[in-house]
């Protein structure tokens, strides 16, 4: 057989070829032509895309993470990754600098207040919507003393009032520090509180963009008890990304890093270095580092501190932070997986993760129609936990084979930030119950962590009484495994009585800022979805 020779000798190309003695305006239209089956042709491209993506999103494994704010969710995730996604972890890690920088100058700035009420209560009365109204800190404040009311103030010797006067005075850059990081990370920053849902619906009605974000996922109607049945409004529905801070900071980070080192080591040809870029708030933390040191360590703010309950007002890793001031204050500090797995931003919205759970390697069985691929890898959705987000939850209930339930048990004692009159165990418990009744759930393997086990420890063994709190526990003993297994017994009964099907109960004790034993636990919670969804032929959609 003859093979051509040249393109001419070619009958596809000739095929193609315009006809030899086209006219100008025949070539117009043909083009024209060309043109508009080039776009057809990518529309039918682009919406087979799109049908194999809904395809496959649909038989993906999907796990929902619920539970109010403040339980753990989003720290059960990073666990998640820390495990099964390490290498994302990593890349990411340095993104949560920012982060874990606020949370630090945040508790230094709320320690300040304390101070400042206490050398200057006419003063600090005035300024006291500052500490816990618009900065929006996480808790609202145990009732501490009246500012004003002399009983209430302590008595600083007047040979350490100059001393601590200056300190306050040289630490005030970090207000600015505290405002230019938030406006850098955006509306997760700013935690929902009976105070700023105010702010927050009045900037609504101002139309600005970090009110749009801030009330993601917010109903029109404010606080709601527990999920509310209605439909959310569209604005609740889509998945938020999670990555636009963390690539903002990720390049900021790398840059500042590199600025750092730039008298020792020459800069690669072809970076561009913009100085303009540079981290001034890293810069400001340094210098302030030495004296946050002080502040933090000095026996007079210790006494404040305690008096004026400054840490029940911040959220549960503050401590951990304030306890690293000289770490995190440096020039090139890095987080380390600890810092990350404490550091707090709140969720906004929904937010989609992959987590790929393969460990043993084995395949799906053929028959409940999965690739190996989406058996393995995990479509996992965090969710913002405060009342007024859980409307945009309930899109996701549809087709979700697992649900993952965070209730912090340490918070007996403990109210919502949104709303002083619900106790924090209260909210869980009626939030459980509306998870476990629900139609659109009832072929979802439920899991239940009872959180924040550490916490729960300290409280009991520093006395305080569960009994005071809920009087229901009666005369049992006040010590964490009892508690524990009383607290069980709850959710599981409520479970069993309220659940559409017959279900099993997946309940464990933990600590999800403990790395080591999460990802114990995280193996024993992939296994049982899976061993739950084989058994349960009819969830495969
Ligand atoms: N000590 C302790 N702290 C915890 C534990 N679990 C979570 N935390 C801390 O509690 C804070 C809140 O945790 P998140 O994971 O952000 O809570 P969330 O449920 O995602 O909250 P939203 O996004 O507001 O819904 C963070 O500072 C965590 O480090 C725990 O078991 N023990
Ligand atoms: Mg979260």
């Amino acid at each position: 057989m003859r093979l051509p020779t040249n393109e001419s000798d070619d009958p596809l190309t000739r095929a193609l070829a315009p006809p030899p003695n086209e006219t100008a305006e025949e070539r117009a239209a043909r083009v024209k032509k060309e043109i508009e089956a080039q776009r057809v042709s990518d529309e039918i491209d682009e919406a087979i895309k799109l049908e194999k993506n809904a395809q496959r999103k649909k038989r993906a494994m999907r796990m929902l993470l619920l539970g109010q704010s403040e339980s753990g969710k989003s720290t059960t995730l990073k666990n998640m990754q820390l495990a099964y996604a390490p290498r994302t972890f990593a890349a990411e890690r340095v993104s949560w600098r920012a982060v874990i920088q606020l949370n630090l100058v945040r508790s230094i700035n709320a320690v300040l207040d304390a101070l400042s009420s206490e050398l200057s209560p006419v003063e600090a009365s005035s300024k006291s919507s500052y500490l816990f109204g618009s900065s929006g800190l996480s808790k609202p404040p145990s009732p501490g003393p009246e500012p004003g009311n002399s009983s209430g103030i302590l008595e600083i010797p007047q040979d350490r009032r100059a001393a601590l006067m200056k300190l306050k005075l040289r630490l005030a850059p970090l207000r600015q520090v505290e405002a230019d990081l938030k406006a850098r990370l955006g509306a997760g920053t700013e935690e929902i509180t009976e105070a700023t849902l105010g702010t927050l619906r009045s900037a609504e009605g101002r139309g600005s963009m970090d009110a749009e974000n801030a009330l993601s996922g917010l109903a029109d109607d404010g606080v709601m008890p527990c999920v509310p049945s209605r439909k959310p409004n569209p604005k609740e529905v889509f998945v938020r990304s999670h990555r636009d801070w963390k690539e903002k900071e990720k390049a900021r980070t790398k840059l500042s890093l590199v600025s750092l080192n730039q008298s020792s080591r020459p800069v690669s040809p072809g970076f561009s270095l913009d100085l303009s870029d540079r981290d001034s708030a890293t810069d400001v933390l340094a210098g302030c580092a030495e004296d946050m040191e002080s502040l933090w360590r000095d026996s007079v703010v210790s006494e404040i501190v305690k008096h004026r309950k400054v840490m029940s007002g911040l959220w549960d890793s503050a401590d951990y932070f304030l306890a690293s001031i000289s770490r995190i204050a440096s020039r090139d500090y890095e987080p380390t997986n600890d810092d990350v797995l404490r550091a707090r931003i709140r969720t906004l919205g929904v937010q989609e993760y992959t987590i790929p759970f393969e460990t043993s390697g084995e395949s799906p069985p053929p028959h409940l129609g999965f690739s190996k691929r989406d058996w393995h890898e995990w479509k996992v959705y965090d969710v913002g936990g405060s009342r007024t987000s859980r409307a945009a939850w309930i899109p996701y209930f549809t087709d979700v084979h697992a649900v993952l339930f965070l209730a912090p048990i340490s918070a007996f004692d403990e109210r919502l930030a949104e709303d002083k009159r619900v106790n924090r165990l209260e909210d869980t418990f009626l939030l459980w119950q509306e998870i476990c009744k629900n139609e659109l759930l009832k072929n979802a393997v439920i899991i239940l962590f009872m959180n924040k086990c550490d916490i729960l420890k300290r409280k009991l063994e520093a006395g305080v009484q569960v009994n005071k709190h809920m009087t229901s526990y009666g005369a049992r003993d006040n010590e964490v495994t009892a508690f524990a297994k009383y607290i069980q017994h709850k959710f599981k009964e409520l479970l069993i009585s309220l659940s559409p099907e017959k279900r099993m109960f997946y309940g464990f004790l933990t600590t999800v800022i403990d790395a080591t034993a999460t990802a114990k636990t995280l193996a024993s919670v992939r296994d049982g979805i899976l061993q739950a969804n084989l058994r349960n032929a009819n969830f495969v959609a």
